[in-house]
């Protein structure tokens, strides 16, 4: 026995096998085109995304001809996609959930922006699928616009794994849109007429644990139930065994999403938080804080990519460790804007604090800091919104490979990190939540058992030196804000 969650990501695609034990029996990873068609905008290519599905899941059948139990399905969240039901074919690439171009449009819905963030739990922001698919809508006309679907990349892979049978999401990624009322947990017709959205292009919304379908168009997968789907962050919350209030992780991926389960609580943010849906022990819905940093490891991509001061992001770490401190370099990477907690979609990065003596080594490691920094300022607004100081902060993705980082972190929020042993708590959650609906497990509580810390960074900075850096990072954002 066995389960496949495959792990749709913004950077690429990663299938992985588990076993009952919750470990990894085989992984395979391809990674996606970036499409930057103008300043701002990000796009990927749909056909492209399934694809890469299709191949990492015949690499894996490759090593591992064993029986597949069930799929589940974590996924990139907001981007949005349209298709036409009746050719299966996209109408245009999927706008991305980093795409700004859909900034102006934004101000269009402006004077209804408290009754969005009400019903949604989100602020109006291009982040978030419902301008994006306005914008399809106005700029990619079809004959037969009643052929339309919209889907954010789950529903996408559904409708391709299926074979065209089901066009469906879960509660996690319909929070996302904000098209969806978390207070009443149904599409809002209020928010539908706002955004002039046809409820014929909408999904139907199922539990993250629940039956999505067969596999159809996989030979390998063939009769292979598909019964979990979640947004990547919610699912790496899962993952992570945080099913209760006050349980906090953070991502460090692409970019770098903080969440904290609150459950049955509801909680407005009053520090530039966002209020979206998670899953509880039951796999129901329940409430939880989140703080969206859009530029995390993405930074690395950029040193190494446009500045070609790396060759890869796992070096980052030897080169910054050649300069004690950033001294005094501090980057502010708000190339997509920034959002959590300050949402200037406006803003644009900017690098303060240089001298005669600044090298790479500090570039390097301001970079690196950037990360932390960022996730510190999204920690303290979730502890002011919550009341809730956490013992610790539990991590995962790409970027938790990083001791330098990661120590950093531990320094600046003033609690220990955690790193668990399987840092793919996406795939995980995703697993997990497709497991219990199989029977593979019997209860959420079975699954803390399979869970196990690798290493622990405490904070070990003195409290002046701590009080520098973030004094410096507040004078950066400052500088960065006001242009
Ligand atoms: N050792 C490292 N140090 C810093 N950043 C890293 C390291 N390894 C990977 N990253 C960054 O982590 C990101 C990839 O992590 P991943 O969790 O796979 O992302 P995603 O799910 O967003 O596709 C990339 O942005 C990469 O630059
Ligand atoms: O693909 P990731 O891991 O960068 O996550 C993307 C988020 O879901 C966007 O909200």
């Amino acid at each position: 026995m066995s389960i496949l969650a495959i792990d749709q990501g913004t950077t690429g695609t990663r299938s992985v096998l588990y076993d009952s034990g919750g470990n990894i029996i085989a992984d395979s990873y391809r990674e996606i085109s970036q499409i930057y068609p103008q300043e701002g905008w990000v796009e990927h290519d749909p056909v492209e995304i399934w694809k890469t599905v299709v191949d990492t899941v015949a690499e894996l059948k490759a090593a591992f001809p064993g029986e597949v139990t069930a799929v589940g399905i974590a996924n990139q969240r907001e981007t949005a996609i349209v298709w036409d039901k009746t050719t299966g074919s996209p109408i245009c690439n999927a706008i991305v959930w980093q795409c700004r171009r859909t900034n102006d449009l934004c101000s269009r819905y402006a004077a209804e922006a408290e009754m969005i963030t009400e019903k949604t739990g989100l602020p109006l922001d291009p982040y978030f699928s419902a301008t994006k698919i306005r914008w399809i809508l106005e700029h990619c006309p079809v004959d037969n616009p009643e052929n339309l679907l919209f889907g954010t990349v789950d529903s996408w892979l559904l409708w391709n794994l299926t074979g065209g049978k089901v066009h469906a999401t879960d509660y996690t990624n319909a929070s996302r849109t904000l098209l969806y009322n978390i207070r009443e947990k149904k599409w809002d017709d209020d928010l539908l007429e706002v955004f002039g959205m046809p409820r014929s292009l909408l999904p139907e919304v199922k539990n993250p644990m629940d039956d999505f379908g067969t596999v159809e168009s996989i030979s390998e997968l063939r009769g292979v139930p598909i019964r979990a789907v979640a947004g990547d962050q919610q699912s790496a919350l899962f993952g992570q065994c945080c099913f209760t209030q006050g349980k906090v992780k953070n991502t460090y991926g692409t970019g770098c999403f903080m969440v904290m389960n609150t459950g049955d609580r509801f909680i407005r943010s009053k520090n530039g938080l966002l209020t979206t849906l998670a899953i509880d022990a039951a796999g129901k819905p329940c409430y939880a804080l989140e703080g969206s940093v859009f530029i995390g490891g993405a930074v690395m991509q950029w040193l190494r990519d446009e500045m070609g001061l790396i060759e890869h992001a796992a070096e980052s770490e030897a080169i910054a460790k050649e300069a004690a401190s950033s001294a005094g370099v501090y980057i502010v990477p708000a190339f997509t804007g920034l959002g959590a907690p300050h949402w200037h979609a406006d803003a644009k990065g900017s690098i303060v604090g240089l001298t005669r003596g600044a090298n790479k080594n500090h570039i390097v490691r301001a970079a690196l800091e950037s990360i932390a920094y960022q996730s510190y300022d999204v920690f303290l607004a979730m502890v002011a919104d919550s009341g809730v100081l956490p013992e610790s902060l539990i991590v995962d993705g790409g970027a938790v490979e990083n001791s330098l980082l990661m120590q950093f972190q531990a320094d600046m929020l003033g609690v220990a990190v955690h790193k668990p042993h399987n840092t793919e708590s996406t795939s995980l959650g995703a697993a997990f939540l497709a497991g219990l609906r199989s029977g593979v497990w019997g209860s959420a509580d079975e699954l803390q058992s399979l869970r196990h810390l690798q290493c622990s960074y405490e904070p070990e900075m003195d409290e002046e030196r701590r009080g520098e850096c973030l004094e410096g990072w507040n004078r950066a954002v400052r500088q960065t804000l006001a242009g």
